[in-house]
Parts: C-alpha cells; sequence; structure tokens
C-alpha cells in the first residue's frame, strides 16, 4: 500500500487559489488567485512563484496550443502572453450580467475551452442566484452556449473514452453527467451521478485519473474525495489541513502527484489562526493512481 504525504509547495495564503493546471514543458504548475486578480506559475524545479497581476477576477488558466495560455477574466476569454506579460481579450459573454464574473474552466479532448459564469460573490457561496451560465471557445474564437440558469459553474472534465462530460453546479450539492459528442462538443442527458454527504459540504474542482475515477475538491469539507462515476460511490477520502479546498489536477513526474489548490478569503482571524495555510497550493504523493495531461486550447 502507498503511503499519502501532503505538503504545501506556496503558502502564499491566496484569497481564492483556483484552476491548477500542469504544464509539462514548463515543469511547472500554473494556477490563479481569482479575487487576488493573479495567474500564477509555481516551478517544480526551482519551487519559485512567478505571479502575473490582471485587471480583473481570473478565474482559470488553460494551455494553448500555439504556445502561452489562455485565461477566463472577468466575463471575458483572454489571451495570456507569459514573458511580455500580455493579455488580449479574446471575446465577451454575459454583456448584460455586469455583476457575473467566469469560474472554473477547462480544455476538452478536442481543444475546445469550456467555462461557466456565476454572480459575484457577497461571500463564500451566497450570490445572487441562476444568473450563471457554461459557455465553450471553439479554436476559431467562437462562443457556444450551452444552458443557463446556473448558480455556481465549478468543475468540470471529461471521461477517458470521452463520451462523457462531468460538471459541478456547486449549490446543486451533486456531481453531474452529461452525454458527449466529442465530434460536434455538444452535450446532453443530463443526470446525477453523486449527491454530496453534508460533511463533505460544496463540490468545486474536479479531476479525473487514469482509471476513470473522479477526484472532486470539497470546498468547506477540507478534503479531496474520489468518486466512481460508475456505481455513483465515493472510494477515497483525502483530507487537507484547509477547510476550503477548491480544485485540484494532477502533475509532476508521470503525472503521478496530485495539486490542490484552496482558498483564504470569507476566513475570520480566529480560523486562519488555526489554519495558517490556508490559501496554499498543495501537493499530494503516494495516491498510486496517476491523472492525464491536460489538454491544449486548440485556437
Ligand atoms: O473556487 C471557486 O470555484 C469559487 O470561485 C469559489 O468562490 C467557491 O467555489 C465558492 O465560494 C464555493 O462554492
Ligand atoms: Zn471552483
Amino acid at each position: 500500500m502507498s503511503s499519502v504525504k501532503i505538503e504545501c509547495v506556496a503558502s502564499e495564503n491566496y484569497k481564492i487559489g483556483e484552476s491548477p493546471v500542469w504544464d509539462e514543458k514548463e515543469n511547472s504548475l500554473l494556477y490563479v488567485d481569482i479575487t487576488g486578480k493573479k495567474v500564477c506559475k509555481w516551478n517544480s524545479l526551482t519551487k519559485q512563484v512567478q505571479a502575473i497581476s490582471v485587471d480583473a477576477p481570473v478565474s482559470s488558466v488553460a494551455l494553448r496550443k500555439s504556445g502561452d495560455y489562455v485565461i477566463t477574466l472577468g466575463t471575458r476569454f483572454a489571451a495570456l502572453k507569459w514573458k511580455d506579460q500580455l493579455v488580449t481579450t479574446i471575446t465577451h459573454v454575459d454583456k448584460d450580467k455586469p455583476n457575473n464574473r467566469f469560474n472554473d474552466g477547462k480544455v476538452d479532448p478536442a481543444g475546445r475551452y469550456f467555462a461557466g459564469t456565476m454572480a459575484e460573490e457577497i461571500r463564500p457561496a451566497v450570490l445572487e442566484r441562476h444568473q450563471g451560465a457554461l459557455y465553450t471557445l471553439l479554436a476559431d474564437l467562437s462562443v457556444v452556449k450551452h444552458f443557463d440558469q446556473v448558480d455556481i459553474s465549478n468543475g468540470l472534465d471529461w471521461s477517458l473514452d470521452h463520451k462523457t462530460f462531468f460538471y459541478i453546479d456547486s449549490l446543486s450539492y451533486s456531481v453531474d453527467a452529461f452525454d458527449y459528442d466529442l465530434h460536434t462538443g455538444k452535450i446532453g442527458n443530463r443526470r446525477s451521478i453523486y449527491k454530496m454527504e453534508k460533511e463533505e459540504s460544496i463540490p468545486d474542482g474536479m479531476c479525473i485519473d487514469t482509471e476513470g475515477k473522479l477526484w472532486v475538491a470539497c470546498y468547506d469539507g477540507g478534503r479531496v474525495i474520489r468518486l466512481d462515476p460508475e456505481t455513483g460511490k465515493r472510494i477515497q477520502t483525502v483530507k487537507l489541513p484547509v477547510d476550503k479546498t477548491t480544485s485540484c489536477c494532477f502533475g509532476g513526474k508521470d503525472y503521478s502527484e496530485m495539486y490542490v489548490t484552496s482558498a483564504s478569503e470569507g476566513m475570520d482571524k480566529d480560523w486562519l489562526s488555526r489554519q495558517p495555510q490556508a490559501g496554499g497550493v498543495f501537493k499530494i504523493t503516494g495516491l498510486g493512481v496517476k491523472g492525464i495531461p491536460p489538454y491544449p486550447f486548440a485556437g
């Protein structure tokens, strides 16, 4: 049996750390601090963090085929040139909703960038309901809207055979599945595959492993849980030393390490003094399971 080890690799008390994504070419973990308005890069060789400040809440970052990155910034999809620290808008969504921002985003196996929106939070998980929608940015830089009435658009990933899309709208306390057509990028036949237990609190970011099992970060639950989408059962729980675990991805050598982001926003002094690593980024080793490389945006 492997023994699970957890280490805090970046302890900067980010406000809302999110969207971890492994950049193999750079031996680095990319992630964002949403309300801290920063895109960060942690170099696994030097252990140093580089950060680029942006002018709006930045909720996700993805690799790009042509090099560099794409991000969701406010209600915009934007291109990020790391070396030049240059951000250029690609396109806007939710133009009629000035109080909205993007949240989690991820690229599908065909290179489409999926990302959803939500109303700005008054405090964690408290916001005007049903304001969000799920979008895709296509390689030709056009945008498709899949559905609206979303509360907090969150974790997303695809099954290993690319026939299922997994999705979390946090306030439904459910992990959902859709049939997925990789050829067209269309989704349908929504159903719930897992309902959160009370102590797991709010489902947030999510990723898949090489065995087709889902890992879900539990916001206010201080853990990541491993789910079998076939049986709808939880098969593992890994607790972290912070409550506000926001998202997870695999990275490192052969994608054998898991990286977990967390938040500190919304915690009072007392809570923060009990959890000094709140807002940190964690590396979990010894899980005995690997992940798959992130797909780059095709545009
Ligand atoms: O990390 C995110 O995805 C959101 O932007 C956060 O704000 C939390 O998820 C939310 O507060 C809990 O639902
Ligand atoms: Zn999230």
